[in-house]
Formats: structure tokens, C-alpha cells, sequence
């Protein structure tokens, strides 16, 4: 992973088949890589605290197995004398000079239980809350001020937030309107009706990919969440015509797949537009079979390409590109890897396709901005100033009644954040605007 700066929910499951790993092993070795991927800040502290230098100054392979091996004394049920007995055999196998002292690391670490740990090396939350939660819960500091912030500084729910964002996600599945019903296919596939969204099944456990519902384009795999701001779109009362249809942010189609299945029982066309290639050929395959058509463009030309004129569409979907902080639990490297610096090109972009999406609507249509992070600058900032700078006029549309009914903790209105600790699935913000000019 640090090595190829890959990503391992893109790459572990191959790695792991490869090396003919496969149920309970492959199990173990993803929680292990995931586990430590998270908490690489915390465990470094403590390494370099038992090593008494830097984990700068280790030499990468060491370093990295003495991760893995200090995740599992401190973070498992692994017995000691097996994590500290399989470390010292890795190092050596990756870093042959390095083994004693890997040896002297892990049986330092071995001598203290975790929570003793974490008091030496995390600052007291009497005097700095946010760095001790960093610590204990394995985010970055800006991460969860601005978590924070979202839910209106309250740092309990926030530590909650956090916790929820180190457990592994269940796996939605999507029913396709019109081709699954969700109880049935909850009964198929041995799992249970979702919570919230009317299509949502949560999968008990095994790879989705050889369900026979998915092979034959039944369902998907989909976060409740994204399911419930994509329906939300489709919910929000409109006069007049309503068959045409845009999502312009669509690859890799799991939104598009949901709203074009619900098109085809509505009669309404979907156009799909997105900017990569290669994500535009996904969107392609996840809509076979519905009143979709893909565009591979960008979508800020809207009134620009004849594709795409001015006020021609009834609804329109902005799936923004994000930072993506609402969906930690699913990439555990991410948290580290996202910078501050990654805000200001993201949200230029993010309003600059919120005024292409206002200018696509007819007066009285409705456009669904959405992001899968709950960061304020990505949410109410870039729905206020992208409203503003697009010269139309709107109303923002209570989201709250566009959620099923009885759904817990969706705040005052008029936009909705969802989050994992209080309705888990991802943190998806949705703001629907309506334009009246
Ligand atoms: C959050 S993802 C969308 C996820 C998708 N709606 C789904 O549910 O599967 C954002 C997408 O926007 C695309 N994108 C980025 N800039 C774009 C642009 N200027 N025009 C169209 N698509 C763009 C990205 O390539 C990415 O696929």
C-alpha cells in the first residue's frame, strides 16, 4: 500500500485471492490490513515510544511489519506470543538486520495494555480534546474539527462518529425497482430489509460479487445512504413535465442505476453524464437494459453542447466529486491521505457544477446536490455560493419529507446530512433546490 500508494478496498481482495487466501483467512488479513491502515498514526506513536526513535528513522519493511505485529498485540485477540513470534519471522524474511530489534519492540509493547498506551502517548482531553481523540480513534486533527463543526461541535457525538468510522460497513445492496423486490431478495441472498430505504438489503457476510442477483443485474451493491439521496431526488413534488432526467456527476453509476430503474417505471429518460472515460464506460454497463444514455463529457458545458441545452431537464442529480470524509469506514487509508490543501480545487469544481446543474433545470425542476462528506465547506458553503453565483433564482425544499418517513436524527432542515453512527450508512449531505426563475 505505501509502497504503490494503492488503495486496499480497490486492491486487497485480488492480493488476498493471489495468494489463495480465501473465508476466515482472507477475513483475518483484510481486518488486520484495514485495522492497521487506520491506526497507522496511533501505532507509530507507540512504536517510537517503545523504540525510543522516530519511526522515521526504521527502515520501511521493519517498520511496516512492526505495525501489523503492534495492531495485532494491542488491537486483537491474537496472543502475544504469536504476534510478537510471527513480526520477528516477517522482519527477518523483509529485513533481515532488523529482527532483534523488532524482537526488543514488540515484547516492550507486549508489557502494556492498551489503554496505558494510549494515556502515555495521547494528550489529555482535559487539555486538548481534539488531539486526544485523534489518538484514541485513529483520525487526523482537521478531520474531526470539521466533523465537529457538522455536528455543531458536540464532541461526544463526534467521539461516537469516530468509533462508528473504525468498524468495518455491512454491505448494501440495492434492489432494483421493477426487477427486485428488497424483502424477496433479502430472503435470496440470506440477508435483511434495510433500516431506512425501501431498496436497501444488508448483506450478512460473503462477496456480493458471486450473488446470482447481482451477476444478472437485479441489484447492486449501494450504501443505504446513497440510495436514500438518489430516491430523494425523484421524491421532491414537481409540476408539469417529468421525464427528463440528468445525473451529472455519474461514474461509476450506482445512483444512475437506481434512478434509471425507477425511470423505466415512470416513464422518464435519464441522460448520465461523466467527465472519465473509463467511469462513463461503468456507468454504461451498470444502466443495461434502462432509458439511460451515457455521455462522456464534462458537465459543466451544460448550454454548451447541444447534449445538453439550457433548462431542458425536469430533475437533475450533482453526485460532486469530494473529499469523500463521509465514507472513511470503506477506504482505511484515505483519512491520512486526504489533505486541507485537497478543499479548494474540490469545492471550485463542486460550484462550478451545482451552477451548470441549476442552468440544466427548467424553472420549477429541482436539482439534488449531493456529496458523500459531511465537510461544511463542501456542503452549506458550496450550496450557498453556487446558488448564488448562478444567477437563477431557487428555494431550498425541505429534504427531510423526500427521506422515508419515521427516519431519526435529520436535524432542522432543509438540507439533510446522514451519518453512520446515527443511521448507518455513509455521511451523504443532500441539499434539494428548486429553481423559481
Ligand atoms: C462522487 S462520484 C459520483 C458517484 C456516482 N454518482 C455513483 O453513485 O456511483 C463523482 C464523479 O464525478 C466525476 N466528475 C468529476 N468532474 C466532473 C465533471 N466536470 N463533469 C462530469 N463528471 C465529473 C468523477 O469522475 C466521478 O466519477
Amino acid at each position: 500500500m505505501y509502497r504503490d500508494d494503492a488503495y486496499a478496498n480497490l486492491v486487497l481482495a485480488d492480493i488476498l485471492s493471489g495468494m489463495g487466501l480465501h473465508g476466515r483467512d482472507a477475513a483475518f488479513a483484510t481486518e488486520l490490513t484495514y485495522g492497521t491502515l487506520r491506526a497507522v498514526g496511533t501505532l507509530d506513536l507507540i512504536i517510537a515510544a517503545a523504540a525510543e526513535r522516530d519511526v522515521a528513522r526504521i527502515d520501511p519493511p521493519a517498520r511496516d511489519a512492526l505495525r501489523l505485529g503492534v495492531y495485532q498485540l494491542l488491537y486483537t485477540r491474537v496472543p502475544s506470543h504469536a504476534a510478537v513470534n510471527q513480526t520477528v519471522d516477517l522482519v527477518r524474511s523483509v529485513a533481515p538486520g532488523a529482527s532483534g530489534f523488532a524482537n526488543a519492540v514488540m515484547r516492550t509493547v507486549s508489557e502494556t495494555p492498551l489503554e496505558a498506551w494510549l494515556e502515555r502517548v495521547a494528550p489529555a482531553y482535559q487539555e486538548d480534546p481534539i488531539a486526544n481523540l485523534s489518538v484514541v480513534h485513529h483520525h487526523p486533527q482537521w478531520v474531526i474539527r470539521a466533523f465537529a463543526e457538522a455536528l455543531g461541535g458536540d464532541l461526544d457525538e463526534t467521539a461516537r462518529l469516530l468509533i462508528e468510522d473504525n468498524q468495518p460497513p455491512a454491505v448494501h445492496l440495492c434492489a432494483r425497482p421493477g426487477r427486485a423486490d428488497a424483502v424477496d431478495l433479502a430472503d435470496e441472498v440470506d440477508g435483511v430489509p434495510g433500516a431506512f430505504s425501501p431498496y436497501a438489503v444488508y448483506l450478512n457476510g460473503g462477496a456480493p460479487r458471486d450473488l446470482a442477483a447481482i451477476r444478472e443485474g437485479r441489484a447492486h451493491v449501494q450504501d443505504e445512504g446513497s440510495q436514500l439521496v438518489a430516491a430523494a431526488l425523484l421524491a421532491a413534488p414537481i409540476e408539469g413535465r417529468d421525464t427528463r432526467w440528468l445525473d451529472l456527476c455519474a461514474g461509476p453509476g450506482g445512483k444512475t442505476g437506481l434512478i434509471g430503474a425507477i425511470a423505466a417505471g415512470r416513464g422518464a429518460e435519464v441522460t448520465a453524464v461523466e467527465v472519465a472515460e473509463h467511469r462513463a464506460r461503468l456507468v454504461d454497463i451498470a444502466t443495461e437494459g434502462m432509458p439511460v444514455t451515457v455521455l462522456p463529457m464534462d458537465g459543466r458545458s451544460v448550454g454548451r453542447d447541444p447534449d445538453l441545452p439550457e433548462e431542458a431537464f425536469d430533475r437533475v442529480l450533482v453526485d460532486a466529486p469530494c473529499t469523500g470524509l463521509g465514507s472513511l469506514r470503506r477506504r482505511p487509508e484515505s483519512r491520512w491521505r486526504r489533505q486541507p490543501a485537497d478543499l479548494p480545487p474540490l469545492t471550485r469544481l463542486q460550484r462550478e457544477l451545482l451552477v451548470a446543474a441549476l442552468r440544466a433545470v427548467r424553472p420549477g425542476g429541482v436539482v439534488a446536490y449531493v456529496t458523500c462528506s459531511p465537510h461544511m465547506v463542501e456542503t452549506q458553503v458550496t450550496v450557498s455560493e453556487g446558488a448564488r453565483r448562478s444567477g437563477v433564482e431557487v428555494d431550498f425544499v425541505d429534504a427531510r419529507p423526500l427521506l422515508p418517513p419515521g427516519m431519526p436524527g435529520l436535524g432542522a432542515g432543509p438540507t439533510v446530512q446522514l451519518w453512520p453512527h446515527r443511521h448507518g450508512t455513509d455521511a451523504m449531505f443532500l441539499a434539494v433546490l428548486r429553481r423559481t426563475s
